[in-house]
């Protein structure tokens, strides 16, 4: 596998990073996940964006422009001859001394792994998920702001674990208030009376890229969006739930907590939004070849 490392196309043996980089002493940088479809990369400039976003918000700054990003990707995807798959971009602060002061970097490192991407089995899909809701909370804005796609995941981590251990593939994870933020690596939506509701992202998530895609779907075929606080009621009573999110796509959910969602089977409009996600993900799009 070809992997971009700081300007360079090298092998994935030769990709190695400095023990004094502070992307993996302190989870100090920012990351990126794309998927790519039948020879285009999904949404690329929305991801490069955001990526350049969250390395603003934690004053990283990128020494390259995010037009050189986009087209350091797609050389990567194109070395490695790969159709459909995946790609993660990581940003770090760069190797310095030992100690918090970022300052002490003087120059960020990227690279960028192109691979294929292992799918959810397709059960998941045609079954829908069982969650739980878990006790780790998304950090307080003020502590941590979920909005920044940084490399501190363990508040991520430790609520998977959780999912995991309480039989679950995912977890709904509240905020400090109490209200429904997303899931480990996923936004959450519901719908209700035919309306299309999805937490604030003020309210703890990611401003997810497929939740973006989500809601132009939803003008498209005229559903009504809401977006505001939700809590735990909110889910036990909707018609439909699902989870959205560049590895998952459109997930449908089916319990929460052991209660059954709707009637217990992936409902009509969740099929619907996934049907024209998959049709806007295979059609549109960056050609990388
Ligand atoms: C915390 C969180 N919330 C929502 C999403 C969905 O955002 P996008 O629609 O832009 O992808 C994410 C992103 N989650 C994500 C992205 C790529 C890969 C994986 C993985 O599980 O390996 C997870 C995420 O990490």
């Amino acid at each position: 596998m070809k992997i971009w490392l700081d300007g360079k196309l090298v092998d994935e043996q030769q990709a190695k990073i400095s023990i004094f980089d502070h992307g993996l002493l302190y989870g100090d940088g920012v990351f990126e996940g794309i998927r790519f479809y039948n020879g285009r990369i999904f949404r690329l400039e929305e991801h490069i964006h955001r990526l350049f976003d969250s390395a603003k918000a934690i004053l990283l700054n990128m020494p390259w422009t995010q037009e050189e990003v986009c087209k350091f990707t797609c050389e990567t995807v194109a070395a490695n001859g790969i159709t459909d798959g995946y790609i993660r971009l990581v940003v770090t602060r760069g190797a310095g001394e030992l100690g918090l002061n970022p300052y002490l970097c003087p120059k960020p490192s990227m690279f960028i792994i192109a691979s294929t991407i292992k799918l959810y089995p397709e059960e998941h899909y045609r079954n829908g998920l069982a969650l739980i809701t878990c006790a780790t909370r998304r950090p307080a804005p003020a502590a941590l702001m979920p909005q920044v796609k940084s490399l501190n995941y363990l508040n991520n981590v430790m609520a998977k674990v959780e999912a995991i251990q309480g039989g679950a593939l995912e977890a709904v994870m509240l905020n400090e208030q109490g209200y429904v933020a997303e899931c480990t690596g996923d936004n959450l939506f519901i719908i209700k009376n035919g309306e299309l509701l999805t937490p604030l992202i003020s309210d703890g998530a990611l401003d997810g890229i497929t939740r973006a895609v989500i809601l132009e779907i939803a003008a498209k075929l005229g559903v009504k969006v809401v977006e505001r606080s939700l809590t735990r009621y909110d889910i036990f009573i909707s018609d439909e739930c699902f989870l959205t999110g560049t590895a998952a796509e459109v997930i449908p959910v089916v319990s929460l907590d052991r209660r059954v969602i709707g009637d217990g089977k992936p409902g009509e409009l969740t099929r619907k939004f996934l049907a024209e996600f998959h049709s806007l993900a295979m059609s549109t799009g960056t050609p990388f070849a």
